[in-house]
């Protein structure tokens, strides 16, 4: 899109919308690494619900954890562990099954209030700085690791980055 003179400095809004591969990559990271894995709470209103087949009486606390939910091999398949933003490009339908069961900012309810303002800022940091400037693992060998703290933490995760063409 640059090349084509079709991504300003820095990218608007309306031309990240516009790059289908783009918002794949965003959805893909945040659903093997969403940041929250504290479980997202909701109380069974009166008269009960059914939850997984399993009745649940008014007023108990059920909860969903973004990190069962966006590794469930029922829903994205065998190859729920891997890396693959092409998932987010195929059938419509299939895309649009999938999206119910992707939760990094929760849903319903309670769903995050910064979550549409959060993925405008991805949309476009993403892009702006990668043409800006190439980044690189320190040790490619090195294993990531997380750490659970509510949110997750990442380690082991050191990139060098220098201006493009420049490294
Ligand atoms: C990538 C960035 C962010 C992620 C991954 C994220 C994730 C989440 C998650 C998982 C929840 C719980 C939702 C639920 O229980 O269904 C939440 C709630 C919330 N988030 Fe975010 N968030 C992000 C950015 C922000 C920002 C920028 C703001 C403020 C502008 C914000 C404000 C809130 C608030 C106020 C709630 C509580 C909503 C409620 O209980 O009604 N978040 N967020």
């Amino acid at each position: 899109m640059t090349a084509q003179g079709r991504l300003s400095d820095p990218p608007t809004f309306a031309e990240t919308q516009a790059m289908p591969y783009l918002q794949a990559v965003i959805q893909e990271g945040l659903r093997l690494h969403p940041a929250a894995a504290f479980p997202l709470v909701r109380v069974v209103p009166e008269g009960g619900a059914v939850i997984a087949e399993k009745v649940f009486p008014a007023g108990v606390s059920v909860a969903a954890n973004c990190w069962v939910a966006h590794y469930n091999r029922q829903v994205w398949g065998d190859d729920a562990h891997e890396y693959r933003p092409e998932r987010w490009l195929g059938d419509k339908d299939e895309v649009a099954a999938m999206s119910r069961y992707w939760i990094p900012f929760g849903h319903g309810a309670g769903t995050c209030i910064g979550k549409n303002i959060s993925l405008m800022e991805i949309g476009k940091v993403i892009p702006h700085i990668l043409r800006k400037y190439d980044f690189k693992l320190v040790d490619p060998n090195a294993e990531l690791k997380c750490r659970y703290v509510a949110f997750v933490l990442q380690e082991n995760l050191n990139v060098s980055i220098a201006p493009r063409g420049k490294a």
